[in-house]
């Protein structure tokens, strides 16, 4: 066992960085190349936002989101070639994306109540994941608080216009509202993000940091899988 009691064979890596990064993508590539679990932490903190806007709870109120913060029921499948977020038993991974929701998560993310209750079920799934070799978790706080002794810890970032075009080229009909509009979506979103009290979006001290603006996405897979890789053979050599 390592000092966080898990098996030593197993590993975590924290995958953390603002919205556009690449987080998802690279996280899930890397879980199935290297044969392990996978958690979105983004899904859980939309599912409780869509919970409390389907059960009117208004999301700018802290002190009614927190009240409320326990009553979801919020279950994570962590294979990465098909996650799963399920609210009250219900699938949600189509609803936790809209728009309505993207607007809202900040403002449910920044109240603590709903921060200890989903890190809580996050740290759980790593303990889970352990006897399975382990896991990758993608967030924003992920190596800063969820798993602070993480194996690998990596910070993607890259320039608000590029994450605006990729972003973009997501969205299709009705949502697709010009870069321009969702550069500063994206710009207002992680500035409440890493502007909040309670574990705001933050580079981990030991973090890795990749600029993805000029790479692929199969460069950054592996150029963190390498990562990951070494890490595992100087483990294994220590
Ligand atoms: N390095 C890259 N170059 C080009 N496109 C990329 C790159 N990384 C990711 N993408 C694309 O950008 C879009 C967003 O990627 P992804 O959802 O993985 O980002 P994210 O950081 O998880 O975003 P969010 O935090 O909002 O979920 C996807 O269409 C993905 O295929
Ligand atoms: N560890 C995390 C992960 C996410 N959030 C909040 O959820 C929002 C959506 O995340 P996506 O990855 O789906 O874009 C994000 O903007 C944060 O407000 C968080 O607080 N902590």
């Amino acid at each position: 066992m390592d000092t966080a009691g898990r098996p030593r064979d197993a590993v975590v890596v924290a995958i953390d960085g603002p919205s556009g990064t690449g987080k998802s993508s690279t996280s899930r590539a890397v879980a199935t190349e290297l044969g392990l679990r996978y958690l979105d932490t983004g899904a859980m903190y939309r599912a409780m936002t869509w919970w409390m806007l389907a059960n009117q709870i208004d999301p700018g109120d802290p002190v009614a989101v927190a009240t409320a913060s326990g009553k979801p029921v919020l279950l994570s499948g962590t294979d990465p070639l098909a996650p799963t977020i399920s609210v009250d038993g219900a699938d949600v991974s189509g609803p936790i994306r809209s728009e309505e929701v993207t607007a809202a998560v900040s403002a449910v993310s920044a109240v603590p109540e709903v921060r200890s209750r989903l890190v809580e079920l996050q740290r759980a799934a790593v303990a889970a994941a352990a006897s399975a070799g382990g896991i990758v978790v993608e967030g924003r706080d992920i190596g800063t608080t969820v798993v602070p002794d993480a194996t690998v810890k990596i910070y993607l970032n890259a320039s608000p216009e590029a994450r605006a075009a990729r972003r973009n080229g997501e969205l299709t009909g009705a949502r697709a509202v010009g870069v321009e509009a969702t550069r500063e979506a994206l710009v207002r979103r992680d500035a409440a993000d890493s502007g909040r009290k309670v574990s705001p979006l933050a580079k981990a001290e030991d973090a890795v940091e990749i600029d993805t603006t000029d790479l692929t996405l199969d460069q950054v897979i592996e150029a963190v899988v390498g990562l990951v890789e070494r890490r595992r053979r100087e483990r294994n050599l220590g």
